[in-house]
């Protein structure tokens, strides 16, 4: 019996399209041609599933910089419609603003065009290079033939990051073309209210050089996140991180990491806002966010010195055990428990992270150097953690017999210590 059930995630596959020129300059390791979403629910329903067809591929590609669309359906055999055959498009349609290309052509000379033309959206606040993947190549000799390459030549590609909000001129519209990637990537993502006047974004950029003589640059959307501020006693805000998303072929390359680090910077730098928090983050992120915060911490020489009691002549990073199960001396510093709270949150200010989440990194950062064999430490940290844990559970925990309850804490204590030497173990 014929199936006539298609995954609507294996169906649907994106692409990100850049014009010819653009093409030639990229690594062998960098042609991803096609990727999937990993959620179709919102639009396809719950069992993500399509109706009425044999061998569907909806074919949804983007410009890569100005994100103009073009959706194709098409598929080996159809079903007569029923009101039981999905409709693809017009399901898809709903969720992309009109005006999509239907013609491949048309589109593939607007990449053309727009390649040479687009810039992304409102002001450069943050850039970074990294190695072009072509770049381990360079300087060595191939080992099929006799050419040199020149080390010195394109070995770096630039990225930047723009902060835009609605009133960047056309970037309501271009939004429109983005925020699809909210509901194929976030889990629970929802499209945000352009009523709402007050969003702000930073958008992420690959900014590539031509191969010619011209030095053209050409900008690839790689992601984006969605920012909302909210009023902070008594006079300025707290930026609230929405939503965010790295598309796939840019996953797990740390750009993530360098938007979060932009955001952040744009943060520190903004006498307006006072601290920044995120919306429901997913495990991954929070793993993104945990890893990038320790890192800032531990890079900044003044709260080292304080935190650790280590001079940054000694080297701004907090001792290390020895590896040899003997433990190098406590440190003298201020994050040794019963932790000085004024002094704690003094700093959270200043670094303008959100409460909660300081004190999960402070806890992480006693972990770091805690020695396991010094009996009082271990009982004050202890102390520490699970004081926070109790007020955080409260309202689940007062219901509890005393007995459950210390139970309760107890489990929760070692589930939190467990995942905070998992996150510590990446950091080094
Ligand atoms: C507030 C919110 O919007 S929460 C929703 C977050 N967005 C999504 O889930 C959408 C889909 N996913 C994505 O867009 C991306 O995978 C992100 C944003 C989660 C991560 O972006 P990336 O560019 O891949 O992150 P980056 O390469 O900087 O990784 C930094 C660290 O984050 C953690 N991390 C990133 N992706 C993952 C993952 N899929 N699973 C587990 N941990 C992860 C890891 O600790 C990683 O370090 P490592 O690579 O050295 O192990």
């Amino acid at each position: 019996m014929t199936d006539w059930t298609e995954d609507a995630n294996e169906a649907l596959t994106l692409s990100l399209v850049r014009s010819s020129k653009d093409k030639e300059v990229l690594a062998a390791s960098e042609k991803y041609e096609q990727f999937n979403p990993s959620f179709t629910y919102p639009i396809y329903g719950e069992d993500e599933k399509i109706y009425g067809y044999k061998d569907l591929l909806i074919d949804l590609r983007f410009s890569s910089g100005s994100l103009e669309q073009y959706l194709s359906v098409s598929y080996e055999e159809k079903l007569p419609s029923t009101s039981t055959v999905d409709d693809v498009e017009g399901t898809l349609a709903k969720f992309i603003p009109p005006g999509y290309y239907t013609d491949e052509e048309a589109f593939l000379k607007r990449v053309e065009e727009d390649a040479d033309s687009f810039r992304p959206p409102g002001q450069l606040i943050y850039s970074y290079t990294r190695p072009s993947p072509k770049s381990s190549a360079k300087g060595k000799r191939k080992r099929d033939g006799e050419q040199i390459l020149d080390p010195h030549s394109e070995d770096v590609i630039e990225y930047e990051v723009y902060h835009a909000t609605w009133h960047t001129p056309g970037f309501r519209e271009y939004h429109r073309r983005m925020q699809l990637f909210i509901l194929l990537y976030i889990e629970g993502g929802s499209y945000i209210n352009e009523d709402e006047d007050t969003w702000e974004f930073a958008l992420l950029y690959e900014k590539r050089k031509r191969n010619d003589s011209s030095h053209t640059v050409a900008y690839h959307f790689i992601g984006y996140s969605s920012l909302y501020p909210f009023y902070h006693y008594p006079e300025r805000v707290r930026l609230r991180l929405s939503q965010f998303v790295i598309l796939t072929p840019y996953q797990r390359h740390g750009h993530g990491s360098e938007l979060y680090k932009a955001i952040y910077q744009y943060i520190l730098k903004n006498p307006n806002i006072a601290e920044l928090t995120v919306e429901d983050p997913a495990e991954a992120f929070e793993d993104l966010r945990d890893k990038n915060d320790l890192q800032m911490l531990l890079a900044h020489e003044r709260f080292v010195e304080e935190a650790f009691g280590i001079q940054a002549a000694d080297g701004v990073r907090p001792p290390k055990k020895s590896g040899h199960g003997e433990e190098s001396p406590a440190p003298k510093g201020k994050l040794s428990p019963p932790i000085d709270r004024a002094w704690a949150e003094k700093w959270r200010k200043d670094l303008k992270i959100a409460r909660r989440q300081f004190k999960r990194l402070v806890e992480m950062l006693i972990l770091l150097h805690l020695n396991p064999s010094d009996p009082l430490s271990l009982r004050a940290y202890r102390l520490h953690v699970k004081e926070r844990l109790y007020q955080f559970n409260y309202g689940v925990l007062s219901l509890l017999e005393k007995e459950e309850r210390y139970e309760k804490l107890e489990e929760t204590f070692q589930i939190v210590i467990e995942d905070y030497h998992r996150i510590l173990s990446t950091i080094n």
